[in-house]
């Protein structure tokens, strides 16, 4: 089967002063498959979000490429959503109308857009605050938003960078387990980068461990757990041999390769 994203011995150079000064990632090769949800773990500069940013064709690669469906990605397209750490939600706009905003550049009628945004919105449970404004949400809920405008333009990749990191514990655990719902029900690819080793178990069907200097794939960890994930799995033996293994590989990448 073609899989769905893959990047074929990726490397990034970025360029100080003119001069050639710093490899962000070396030969990445990863294929990710149609409907599956990695993570995407690693020390800070290991290059996860260059890759992701590659990926959403936001940034070039220095040589070697990422393929959606085949072909090569030459900019940011429809079927990649894109979701950061920042909510980047438009503060002027209601939440319904910052979810149907995609939908309205799209060129879908009113009504239409009326229907898709108001299904997204109820799937991650802010109904009751359709006619609210940003400033007026928490930073979950404002999550939530950006979590269903992306949702909303019907992409089949989602591209997530951190986007928990700002949350509380809490709010962060709701948030993984609304998503893993969401996506069993519309089922899209995922990838999703995190700091944080539990979730990157908790979401994932492989856990994708980079290590730095250069930035580079160092190991991918099976995570044979069965979907839905619940709460009783985090507190298993097996989840916590697998967050075991991937923070080892993650901190002692030498000792675990
Ligand atoms: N535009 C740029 N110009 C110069 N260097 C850059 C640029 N973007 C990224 N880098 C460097 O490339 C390396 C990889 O950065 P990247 O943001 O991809 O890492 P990361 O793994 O996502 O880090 P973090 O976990 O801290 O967000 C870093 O050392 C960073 O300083």
């Amino acid at each position: 089967m073609t899989p769905k994203i893959s990047f074929k011995n990726v490397r990034k150079t970025f360029d100080i002063a003119g001069k050639t000064a710093f490899t962000a990632l070396e030969g990445l090769n990863l294929d990710i498959e149609d409907g599956e949800f990695i993570t995407v773990v690693g020390p800070s500069g290991c290059g996860k979000s260059t890759a992701m940013n590659i990926a959403a064709g936001l940034t070039m690669p220095t040589s070697g490429q990422v393929l959606v469906d085949n072909a090569p990605v030459k900019g940011p397209g429809p079927e990649r959503g894109v979701i950061f750490q920042q909510y980047a939600l438009f503060p002027w706009l209601t939440v319904r109308e910052n979810v149907e905003f995609g939908l309205q550049i799209a060129g879908k009628p009113k009504d239409e857009r009326r229907r898709i945004a108001d299904h997204f919105i109820e799937l991650v449970g802010l109904s009751d605050f359709a006619n609210s404004l940003p400033k007026t949400l928490s930073g979950g809920m404002k999550q939530r938003c950006a979590i269903a405008r992306a949702y909303a333009v019907n992409p089949k990749i989602l591209l997530m960078d951190e986007p928990f990191g700002a949350l509380d514990a809490l709010t962060r655990v709701q948030l993984q387990d609304q998503l893993l719902a969401m996506w069993s029900k519309e089922r899209r690819t995922v990838m999703f980068i995190t700091h944080d080793v539990d979730e990157a178990v908790y979401l994932a069907s492989r856990v994708v461990v980079m290590a730095a200097r250069p930035g580079r794939l160092h190991k991918i960890v099976n995570v044979d757990l069965p979907y839905p994930r619940t709460e009783d799995m985090r507190l298993s033996a097996e989840f916590s041999e697998l967050r075991n293994e991937v923070w080892r590989s993650v901190y002692h990448p030498a000792a675990a390769a």
